[in-house]
C-alpha cells in the first residue's frame, strides 16, 4: 500500500453495542499482511475492557480514556493520532473503533480538521450492524440510526444467527436509512480485506453540502451538522467540556462497571445473569471464577451470553462493565456482590 503521499489512511468502525466492532478490529489485525496497523479505542463504561479483547497487545493500540470520543474525548483523538504520526517506526494504516454509542460523523470530521487533515486521509466509516438484535427502533436511538446513515460501507454481521430472510428484511431497512453504498454480510467480521481498508470510500459530498475548499471539520465556526443530509442532532450548540454531555444521556443509556479482588461463585453468577434488571444490553467483563483455574471472558448482547476461557496471565481479577438503558443500577450492583464468595 503506498501511503507515503496520501496521508495516514484511516478507518473508523461504529456500530451499535456488541454488534461486533472488536471483532472485526481483531479480524483486521490478524489479516492485515504485515502492514503496521494501529489501532485507537474507545469506550463507554468506566473501565476499558476492550484492550484486554483485541488482539494486538503491543504498543500500537491506543486506549482513550473514557468518555464519549465523539464529544468529550476529541482532543485525545488528535493528541493520540499526532502521537501515532509521530512514531520512529512508520504506520501504514489507523483503525479507530468507536464505543457503541458513539455519533461517528464528529470522529471523521476529526480527520478533516486543521490539526489533522493534512497527515491523515479518512478512507471510510464502516457500520457494523447486529443482525440478531438490531431493529430500526432500537432504543428508539437516533445515534443508533445515525451510525448506519452516515457510515460508506454497512457491515451486516452475526449472519450466523438469523434465517436468510431476516437477512433480506434488515438490508431493507438498513436501505431506508442509506439508500447506497455496499452492504456486506458477514460472521464474526469475517470479510475479505480488500472489500473494507483502502478503498477511498468516504464520501466527503455524501456528508456535507460543502465546497471541496471548506470543509466543515471540528473546529469550524459554524454548526456542520446543520449541513449534513440527514436531521441530525447538534454537536456544537454547547460546551464540550462537560462530562457526558449529551446524546447519550438524553437518549438514556447509562452504564456501570464493578470489580472485585476476590472470586464469584458459579451458581450465584449464573442467577445473576437470570435477575439481570431490566433494560441491560450489553455486558462484557474478563472474570475470575472460584471453580474455574482459567480467565472468563464473559459477553452479553441482548439476550445472548458467551463464554470463553483463557489461561490467566498476571494476577486474577473480576471485571464487568453493563451498559444499557435506564436500568437500575444499584439492584445490578447488590446483585453483583451477592455473586462474590
Ligand atoms: N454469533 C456471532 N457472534 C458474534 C459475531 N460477531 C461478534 N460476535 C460476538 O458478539 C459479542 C460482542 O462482540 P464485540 O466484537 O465485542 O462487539 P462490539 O461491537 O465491539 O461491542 P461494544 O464495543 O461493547 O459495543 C462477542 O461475544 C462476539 O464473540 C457473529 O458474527 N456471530
Amino acid at each position: 500500500m503506498q501511503t507515503k503521499e496520501r496521508g495516514l489512511p484511516v478507518t473508523v468502525i461504529t456500530g451499535f453495542l456488541g454488534s461486533g466492532k472488536t471483532t472485526l478490529v481483531n479480524h483486521i489485525l490478524r489479516n492485515n499482511q504485515g502492514l503496521k496497523t494501529a489501532v485507537i479505542v474507545n469506550e463507554f463504561g468506566d473501565i476499558g475492557i476492550d484492550g484486554e479483547l483485541i488482539v494486538s497487545t503491543d504498543e500500537d493500540m491506543v486506549e482513550l480514556d473514557n468518555g464519549c470520543i465523539c464529544c468529550t474525548v476529541r482532543d485525545d483523538l488528535v493528541q493520540a493520532t499526532l502521537r501515532i504520526l509521530e512514531r520512529d517506526q512508520k504506520v501504514d494504516y489507523l483503525i479507530v473503533e468507536t464505543t457503541g454509542l458513539a455519533d461517528p460523523l464528529p470522529v471523521a470530521t476529526t480527520f478533516l480538521s486543521p490539526e489533522l487533515r493534512n497527515f491523515t486521509r479518512l478512507d471510510g466509516i464502516i457500520s457494523v450492524v447486529d443482525a440478531e438484535n438490531f431493529a430500526p427502533t432500537l432504543f428508539n436511538s437516533e445515534t443508533a440510526a445515525n451510525q448506519i446513515a452516515y457510515s460508506d460501507i454497512v457491515l451486516l454481521n452475526k449472519t450466523d444467527c438469523v434465517q436468510p430472510e431476516v437477512l433480506e428484511r434488515l438490508e431493507s431497512q438498513i436501505r431506508e436509512l442509506k439508500e447506497d453504498g455496499p452492504i456486506l454480510r458477514t460472521a464474526y467480521g469475517n470479510v475479505d480485506l480488500r472489500l473494507i481498508l483502502d478503498v477511498g470510500a468516504f464520501r466527503l459530498d455524501e456528508q456535507f453540502d460543502a465546497e471541496p475548499e471548506h470543509v466543515h471539520g471540528p473546529d469550524c465556526g459554524h454548526d456542520h451538522h446543520d449541513h449534513a443530509h440527514h436531521d441530525h442532532h447538534d454537536h456544537h450548540d454547547h460546551d464540550h467540556d462537560h462530562a457526558h454531555h449529551n446524546h447519550i444521556e438524553a437518549e438514556g443509556f447509562i452504564s456501570i462497571s464493578v470489580q472485585a479482588e476476590r472470586p464469584l461463585v458459579a451458581k450465584k453468577f449464573e442467577q445473576f445473569l437470570k435477575n439481570l434488571p431490566e433494560g441491560v444490553f450489553r455486558g462484557k467483563g474478563i472474570l475470575w471464577l472460584a471453580e474455574s483455574p482459567e480467565k472468563i471472558i464473559f459477553h452479553l448482547v441482548g439476550s445472548r451470553i458467551r463464554i470463553d476461557r483463557e489461561p490467566w496471565e498476571g494476577s486474577h481479577k473480576n471485571q464487568a462493565v453493563f451498559i444499557g438503558k435506564d436500568f437500575d443500577r444499584e439492584a445490578l450492583k447488590t446483585l453483583w456482590q451477592e455473586c462474590l464468595t
